[in-house]
């Protein structure tokens, strides 16, 4: 019965796949995510917000957003409040700024709003075709090192330094040097293609991190109960103040344009690039469904507006479940179960270990480099736009500006090499607002 009804609503046959291929590409992708549950209510208190409850809003604003994207599109694309953006709102809205949380939630449903006018009229959808397919490739594999570089972090395996940036961190350290151990087990179950390789290790690490002591007891916390009911969200449902932005739209019109912008390019990039690796583009290499994805996409910021949470994007982790085979939507669906379900295992959630998540990352990022044969390596054009999103993209922590420096890139070459006829009106005008968006110091 349930074979026919998930037919009939994610035609699963003709995607090229099954329930249980789903199932496992659902679980995977959640796995690569679940650390959401835990670092978005730490970066949203530290701007301020009362953390009881964060965890059921960051729960719930996932399960909606993905429920949305699965049945809007049919894409096997997760959704969650966006790593970047919440810092964004709890550092430059709410603590440089000095806006309370409240008025800072306004801010995001307005940003939201735009959004979705922008996306409803089909504005987005011209904007993310003007992208040449060289950046889209560069994007691809650009995410995929920033989602590296992310679980890196996230292990303590790089570590910042004051004269050269960045080193590596102090791997005689038992959680990274397990990290380490993870990762390369993940490799290795992947090449003998065992179903799950990501999953498995996320569990294995959280077991095996249950072990190793830490200064403040076990690195995979223990804990007396797993299960428990969900902390409740009446402190920031619909607590959003509407009429602030409005009110004060000369200090907060700036926020506004810049919250819209990096949400826009970090949900374009991370549709073409999860769906580049799912195959869901088109011979043009485009996203047949980039409409509605989008919609989807603003639809959920309104969402976690409403709920109390900075905006919800689609999820670059994604790919981790495409990886293991995901092509529909009921890969979402059983995301969105993963979100629900885990809020009744709060406990259990607060206990694995970040760097349990890192070997997934690292993996996901591995596998969006392999596109980057795709590429010309005859065309120094192309070549160079690919390589600057892709250096960009980790190095300045945002996708946003991998897109952007990237388009000023392939603009630039293309006009210095005499080649500008070929450069469309829209991709002009795209790296025109990057330009002055640099030059205003739009940040
Ligand atoms: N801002 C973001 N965009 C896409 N994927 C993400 N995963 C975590 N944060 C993300």
């Amino acid at each position: 019965m349930f074979n026919a009804v998930f037919e009939k609503l994610f035609k699963l046959q003709a995607n090229g796949t099954n329930i249980k291929t789903e199932f496992i590409a659902g679980l995977t992708t959640f796995a690569a995510m679940s650390y959401v549950l835990v670092v978005n209510p730490s970066i949203l208190s530290a701007g301020g917000m009362p953390v009881v409850g964060l965890i059921t809003v960051t729960a719930l604003a996932a399960c909606l957003g993905t429920l949305l994207m699965a049945f809007m599109t049919n894409y096997p694309i997760a959704m969650a409040p966006g790593m970047g953006l919440n810092a964004f709102f709890a550092f430059t809205i709410c603590l440089t700024r000095d806006i309370h949380w409240e008025a800072a939630l306004g801010i995001v449903f307005w940003n939201g709003i735009l959004f979705l006018l922008l996306s409803v009229t089909g504005v987005r959808t011209k904007i993310a075709d003007a992208i040449p397919a060289a950046l889209k490739i560069g994007v691809q594999c650009g995410i995929g090192l920033f989602i590296a570089f992310i679980g890196l972090k996230n292990a303590g395996i790089v570590v910042d330094h004051p004269a050269t940036f960045l080193t590596i961190g102090d791997l005689s350290e038992p959680a990274t040097m397990l990290a380490v151990v993870g990762i390369l087990l993940t490799i290795v179950l992947f090449i003998k293609k065992v179903t799950g390789a990501i999953l498995i290790s996320v569990l294995v690490l959280t077991l095996i991190g249950a072990f190793i002591p830490t200064a403040d007891g076990y690195l995979t916390q223990h804990t007396d109960s797993f299960v428990g009911m969900p902390d409740s969200i009446s402190t920031t449902f619909f607590a959003m103040d509407l009429m602030y932005p409005i009110e004060n739209i000369a200090t907060t019109w700036d926020l506004i344009f810049a919250l819209l912008f990096v949400n826009m390019f970090d949900t374009i990039g991370t549709l073409i690039g999860v769906s580049r690796r799912a195959n869901l583009l088109d011979k043009e290499g485009r996203l047949p469904k980039i409409g509605p994805a989008m919609t989807a996409d603003a639809a959920a910021s309104v969402v976690g507006a409403a709920l109390g949470t900075s905006p919800v994007t689609s999820y670059v982790e994604s790919a981790a479940g495409v990886s293991s085979g995901g092509r529909t939507g009921l890969t979402g669906v059983f995301v969105a179960l993963c979100f629900m379900l885990a809020l009744f295992f709060t406990p259990l959630m607060k206990v694995i270990p970040l760097m349990a998540t890192t070997p997934a990352l690292i993996m996901v990022g591995i596998l969006m480099m392999d596109s980057f044969r795709q590429l010309d390596f005859d065309d120094l054009t192309a070549l160079a736009t690919a390589t600057v999103a892709l250096l960009v993209m980790p190095l300045t922590f945002s996708i946003s500006e991998g897109i952007a420096m990237g388009f000023i890139t392939y603009v630039g070459i293309m006009v210095g090499t005499g080649k500008y006829k070929q450069v469309t009106w829209i991709t002009y005008a795209m790296a025109a607002v990057f330009i002055l968006r640099y030059v205003l110091d739009l940040k």
